[in-house]
């Protein structure tokens, strides 16, 4: 990277550490500490549009503000593993006429381990001939790490492979194995990932006691925190990631965690004992000892219901895709709580999205 683009990337980081500390400064929150990004090969996902140029065939991205379409040959902001492919699968698409007709578009989904999922999006049935040469291609371009092909059409999902990457997250000494699906959230951003869930680690660490998760996708914290709480319990609305999160508390050896398919409202109605859920068969919530709550909502934050379910319990780690929400939501925790760590998460460097976490305590009386 060179020196103004260092100099640009602090520069907006510094904008982003002071617009959070200043929307967290009405609740007495500390100021935010800063987990900076890598400032290149940082996101594990991209996706293109492709172009057909006459026999030329290449990656397009669209300008934000013009929306002109440019050519992108390679993508510094996308890990090392994508950049690599870009060009190499690129080439073979070109000259292969049954792969690269009506293709319209390229999603790659990659990991810290190497293994990568390219996903070919097309405008036309996928044939079995289709399906020859696409295994073919995957042959070529297997080398190391596995690469799964997925073949996606109207009504169509053909997998060569898996529709999945296994990554290997390195946290403080220890490397978790998590399992990560094509189309379900994960965190774009695997280095400042590894940095949230430390962060998660360190300021739940002595906390004892049963840990509630509210948003847990494929247990991305709820699978490492086992190591600080006596139980966890997440809840998640997605099915492929809490089916991902399950194959993630056994391949990573835990037997203290478990994933339910709630929505986070659901849960609370459990919690509540308004209804009753099928689902949380097996699972006596009388018997948890919940000192902590984790929740880590998408934009909208959390609903009324939910942000006084949490209020009950003594601490609670928020982390937030969304400061504004955050901070409303902080309106009504902090009647009853008291934010005590912040930090701010660059997981999206060059770019003005903010991802935070706060710590909160129970007031004394
Ligand atoms: C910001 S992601 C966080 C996932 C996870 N904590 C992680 O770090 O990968 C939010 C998650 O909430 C899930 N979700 C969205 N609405 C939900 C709801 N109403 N109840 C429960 N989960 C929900 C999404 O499927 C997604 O996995």
């Amino acid at each position: 990277m060179t020196k103004s683009l260092q100099q640009d990337y602090q520069q907006q980081l510094s904008e982003k550490e002071a617009r959070l500390n200043g929307l967290l400064s009405q609740f007495d929150a500390p100021d935010a500490v800063v987990y900076a990004s890598a400032p290149t090969h940082y996101r594990m996902r991209a996706e293109f549009r492709v172009w057909h140029d006459g026999d030329d065939l290449y990656h397009i991205m669209f300008d934000q503000q013009t929306k002109e379409k440019y050519r992108v040959d390679d993508f510094p902001p996308a890990s090392k593993t994508i950049n690599n492919m870009m060009a190499v699968l690129m080439e073979k698409l070109r000259n292969n006429t049954l792969l690269r007709k009506k293709l319209f578009q390229i999603d790659y989904l990659s990991a810290l381990s190497g293994e990568l999922v390219i996903s070919l999006l097309y405008h036309k049935p996928l044939d079995d001939a289709w399906l020859a040469e696409a295994e073919k291609l995957r042959d070529e371009l297997n080398t190391d790490a596995p690469v799964s092909i997925i073949g996606r059409a109207r009504k169509q999902k053909q997998i060569l492979g898996n529709d999945y990457v296994i990554e290997r997250l390195p946290v403080f000494e220890r490397t978790y194995l998590f399992k990560h699906i094509e189309n379900s959230f994960t965190q774009p951003n695997a280095e400042v990932n590894c940095r949230m869930i430390e962060w998660t680690l360190d300021v739940s660490a002595g906390l004892g006691g049963d840990l509630l998760e509210l948003y847990c996708g494929a247990g991305n914290f709820s699978v490492p925190l086992a190591a600080n709480f006596r139980r966890v319990i997440g809840t998640e609305i997605a099915k492929p990631s809490v089916s991902a999160a399950q194959y993630n508390i056994q391949v990573n050896g835990l037997d203290n965690v478990d994933i339910v398919r709630l929505s986070a409202e659901e849960f609370v109605e459990a919690m509540k004992g308004i209804r009753e859920f099928s689902r949380l068969q097996g699972i006596n919530l009388a018997e948890y000892d919940f000192t902590t709550v984790l929740v880590d909502p998408p934009r909208a934050g959390l609903d009324e219901a939910s942000l006084r379910k949490i209020q009950e319990y003594d601490n609670i780690l928020y982390i937030s895709c969304n400061p504004e929400t955050l901070a409303e939501n902080l309106t009504i925790l902090n009647e009853t709580h008291q934010v005590t760590h912040t930090a701010l998460f660059d997981q999206f460097p060059f770019t003005h999205h903010i991802e935070a976490g706060v710590k909160l305590t129970r007031k004394a009386v």
